[in-house]
């Protein structure tokens, strides 16, 4: 991550290319450009071409950032775990540890930071934003960055729906996971699912605490993990011994959404990135919140806190980002697929994932702002405007 300004500032070298690109291009009618690409705003102007952004994050997030950046609401706690009101949304705590580096800081500053206000400066100047997000989801937060007219967060997701099932080669084996959730299944057993993501980077000590949090909750579990050194494999291999049949690790990809589809998965620990996230809602499957950097740390909090479809791993110190102990991994692992608490986010996870399928059905909410997403886009092109954004 120590790369990532670097990186996203050698994105700009693409910029010249792109022009060639779309200089080529004839009845563009928009550009959809990822929020961290800012320069696109600049080939959207010189083309007179309106620029949406595209952010693969929440409105809960958007929201709550704008007010701690507005109020300064990370410069004043003493420690990094007290709770701060979040002002406008007084229900919602926050700790300075729920943001990474430099937003965290009393006073952010910084390459990373210049990156990030960029982005922010470029958004706000661009026609719109397309939101990876249903409306019901969090109506509060949309309503909130939809107060000024410009520019407008047109939420058209959940994506996940939209995307077509992977290709199925009847001819060809199944993957060695998916025999497994098909034996579970067979046997009437749950299966806890366990992923952190495509970035996390997790300690030994803490992957050995998860192994053994795991193998004492007794839970069947399959968990799909990123790292493969030798370190890793040797935790790895010793946990596949010690549980046998009861778990199963997988090293290489996964088509996640075919693990949360499946009748038998009960249970996701996530990191909470925010397409896991929705893909736990739209397959209902309630998440034990394990948030590790980045934004995720607020996801958690909109997942367990606000809309209720999730509960949250313990740890040692209470801290967001403190160690989680096997015990702390395996009593929230227990409360979540057979206790009281589990029961409730269950039930709402399935009354949202029933709001989610909607929303993206013929006439729902999303299917309809892309509707009119592009009915406005055809008119702003018919209207012959100059510079839209
Ligand atoms: O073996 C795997 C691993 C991942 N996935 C898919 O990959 C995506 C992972 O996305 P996400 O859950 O959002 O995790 P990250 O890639 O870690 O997410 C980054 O991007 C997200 C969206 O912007 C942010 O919310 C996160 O904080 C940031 O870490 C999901 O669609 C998964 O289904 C697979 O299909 N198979």
């Amino acid at each position: 991550m120590s790369l990532f300004p670097s990186f996203a500032a050698a994105t700009k070298l693409m910029q010249p290319h792109f022009e060639q690109a779309l200089h080529k291009l004839s009845c563009v009618t928009a550009i959809v450009s990822d929020g961290f690409l800012s320069w696109t705003l600049e080939s959207a102007n010189k083309f007179g071409i309106p620029r949406l952004s595209f952010f693969g994050t929440n409105n809960y997030t958007g929201a709550v950032g704008h007010q701690v950046y507005l109020n300064r609401l990370l410069s004043g706690p003493k420690s990094d775990d007290d709770l701060i009101t979040v002002t406008g949304f007084p229900w919602i705590k926050i700790t300075r540890n729920d943001y990474d580096e430099p937003l965290n800081q009393r006073v952010p500053s910084g390459p990373h930071l210049d990156f990030i206000m960029e982005t922010g400066i470029t958004t706000a100047n661009s026609y719109g934003l397309i939101s990876n997000s249903f409306y019901e989801l969090e109506p509060l937060f949309v309503d909130y960055l939809n107060r000024d007219p410009k520019p407008k967060v047109w939420c058209v997701g959940p994506l996940c729906l939209a995307d077509p099932p992977p290709k199925v080669d009847p001819g060809a084996n199944q993957p060695k996971w998916m025999e497994w959730l098909d034996q579970k299944l067979a046997q009437e057993c749950s299966v806890l699912y366990v992923a952190f993501g495509s970035q996390a980077e997790i300690s030994r000590q803490q992957l050995e605490a998860i192994a053994k949090g795991l193998e004492e909750s007794e839970v069947n579990f399959l968990w799909v993990v990123r790292k493969n050194d030798e370190e890793t494999s040797v935790v790895m291999k010793d946990l596949e011994e010690r549980v046998g049949e009861r778990g199963m690790v997988v090293r290489e990809w996964v088509e996640q959404m075919e693990i949360l589809k499946h009748g038998s998965v009960k249970g996701f620990v996530s990191h909470c990135g925010w397409n896991s996230v929705l893909e736990s809602i739209c397959w209902k499957v309630p998440i034990l919140a394990w948030p590790m950097m980045a934004e995720q740390h607020l996801n958690a909090r909109m997942v367990v806190e606000e809309i209720k479809v999730g509960l949250r791993v313990e740890t040692c110190d209470g801290s967001v980002r403190g160690f989680v102990k096997p015990d702390g991994l395996k009593k929230m692992v227990k409360e979540l697929m057979e206790g009281e608490n589990g029961k409730e986010v269950r039930k709402k996870v399935e009354e949202i994932g029933e709001g989610a399928k909607k929303a993206m059905a013929e006439g729902g909410s999303s299917w309809r702002t892309l509707n009119e997403l592009i009915e406005e886009l055809q008119r702003v092109r018919n209207s012959n405007g100059v510079i839209i954004n």
